[in-house]
């Protein structure tokens, strides 16, 4: 079985992706971990992320990599959103998806375009947004607890270029999947958001087991 979850920064696909994970007993991927590698290693090979040719000896690195907590900063998520905008960079990264998805037993990923082009024919799809002032919040909370200064005008601002640019991009746009349930995790505890996405799931499972 495999299930798709997609949605823009910080709207809780991935602690959403986690849950379900646990529940189904599914290995996760958290797919927006590859593009981070990718601009984190573009940065430091003191590349232009806005090149594509600049971005393409960054695509091959080793699991060991996605490990890296540097991974986790705004700067990075930036970065990754900037190259992820290169087709080379997108179908060097296909494959590896594709591996994890379709290995036994299943899998669950969660990214921008899951449910578009990675896995088209999930057995579930989800789209998870909330509202940007709430995503904003979340990250500011992130930020705090992690000894961090934010400031929530340059949070509002960063998530809505990030939006823009994931959405607005010629390969593999940020949209809703064809048969992808929506759930907006804005006025949501993560466990009523987690309630919601199980049920959800359920219901697409049952509704394809019926035919
Ligand atoms: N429903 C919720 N209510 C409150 N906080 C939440 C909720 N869902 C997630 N969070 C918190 O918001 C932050 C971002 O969540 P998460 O990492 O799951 O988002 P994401 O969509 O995977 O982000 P990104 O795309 O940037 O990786 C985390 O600190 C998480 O604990
Ligand atoms: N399937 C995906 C996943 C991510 N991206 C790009 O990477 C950026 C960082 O992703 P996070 O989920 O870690 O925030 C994101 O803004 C996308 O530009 C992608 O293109 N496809």
């Amino acid at each position: 079985m495999i299930i798709a979850v997609d949605g823009p920064a910080a709207s809780g696909k991935g602690t959403i992706a986690k849950a379900l994970g646990r529940h189904y007993a599914l290995p996760v991927l958290d797919t927006g971990l590859l593009y981070r590698a990718v601009g984190l290693a573009v940065l430091k090979a003191g590349g232009d992320p806005d090149i594509e040719s600049d971005t393409l000896a960054a695509c091959a690195f080793d699991d060991e990599t996605l490990n890296d907590p540097a991974l986790r900063s705004e700067a990075v998520g930036s970065l990754a959103s900037r190259v992820s905008v290169h087709q080379a960079v997108r179908d060097a990264l296909v494959k590896r998806q594709r591996d994890f998805a379709t290995q036994p037993g299943g899998a669950i990923l969660d990214g921008r375009d899951i449910g578009t082009v990675i896995a088209p024919d999930a057995h579930a799809k989800l789209f998870v947004t909330a509202s940007v002032h709430v995503r904003a919040q979340r990250r500011y909370q992130d930020a705090l607890s992690h000894g961090g200064h934010p400031d929530m005008d340059s949070l509002i601002a960063d998530i809505q270029a990030r939006d823009t640019r994931d959405m607005s991009r010629d390969h593999a746009p940020l949209k809703v999947a064809d048969g992808a349930d929506l759930l907006d995790t804005s006025d949501l505890s993560i466990d009523a958001a987690v309630r919601q996405a199980i049920a959800l799931v359920d219901a697409q499972l049952e509704g394809r087991s019926r035919g």
